[in-house]
């Protein structure tokens, strides 16, 4: 019998895979615990750089889609913060529910949130490219970001044009120009820290997360626009709506999550 609020989601059958990687002790996403989070006044101002220039084209994996940068050079980057080494922005893509009640893969003392942005950076001090450090421990930084149903977001809307074109999996279009910086909030220096992992296959532990406490707004109508891409590719015969393409929070194994606030 289900209780009046509770939810039953539909997960699709890729996200009811192991809930935790075997033998993983940071995994990702968590529920972040405000006051449990310890305030940590070494770490720096977040330094994000990026040049438009670099954004190349959106994909449909399959999973999400994804905003693709030209990451062969040190042109789109992210210094600071928790990260001691400079870190090239490679893609952005969102996680989202089928309903406003939920979407995101962090949650805020178990707040649930329509949307999240994920910004993944690769480490180009230690490492030669994406594939060679998205296997170790300090290879990748993700920058997410909670989207909260509001006003309509302008720089959003040339990404949410262009969605149609990418509505079955393994599709591509180009997409230049986009400045990633328009999706971030007002403010960058208020986030939490902690050191967790990708949160869809490989789900390997190489992520420095940096989470956003301050949300952006979108608009009811852009968020549906998400909902109308599909997972599955143009040849399938059943069609599966792109929707909750999240994974549910994982056990904390004793970590800490650090704050840049107090
Ligand atoms: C080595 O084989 C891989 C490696 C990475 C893959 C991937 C498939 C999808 C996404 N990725 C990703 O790059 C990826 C996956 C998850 C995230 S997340 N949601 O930001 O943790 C970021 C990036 C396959
Ligand atoms: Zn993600």
């Amino acid at each position: 019998m289900q209780e009046a609020g509770e939810y039953t989601m539909k997960m699709h059958p890729m996200w009811q895979g192991p809930l935790v990687a075997p033998g993983g002790n940071r995994q990702s996403p968590i529920d972040i615990r405000v006051r449990k989070s310890v305030f940590d006044p070494h770490l720096k101002p977040l330094t994000p750089d990026y040049d438009p220039r670099t954004c190349s084209q959106i994909w449909n994996n399959g999973y999400s889609f994804l905003v693709e940068y030209d990451d062969t050079t040190d042109k789109s980057t992210l210094k600071g913060g928790p990260l001691e080494d400079n870190f090239r922005l490679c893609q952005f893509h969102f996680h989202w529910g089928e309903s406003n009640a939920w979407g995101s893969e962090h949650t805020v003392d178990r707040r649930l949130f329509p949307a999240e942005l994920h910004m993944v950076h690769w480490n180009s001090n230690k490492y030669s490219r994406f594939e060679e450090a998205v296997m170790e421990e300090n290879g990748l930084a993700v920058i997410g970001v909670f989207l909260k149903i509001g006003k309509r977001h302008k720089g959003l809307q040339k990404l949410v044009d262009a969605l149609p074109a990418v509505r079955h999996k393994d599709s591509v279009v180009e997409f230049t120009r986009f400045d990633p910086a328009c999706l971030l909030p007002t403010n960058i220096d208020d986030y939490w820290t902690y050191a967790g992992s990708l949160t869809t296959p490989p789900l390997t532990e190489a992520v420095t997360w940096i989470i956003m406490k301050q949300h952006i707004e979108v608009s009811h109508d852009q968020l549906a626009v998400f909902r109308s891409l599909l997972f599955t590719s143009a040849e399938e015969e059943v069609q599966k709506s792109m929707v909750n393409n999240f994974r549910v929070q994982q056990p904390l194994r004793g970590r800490t999550v650090r704050s840049s606030f107090t």
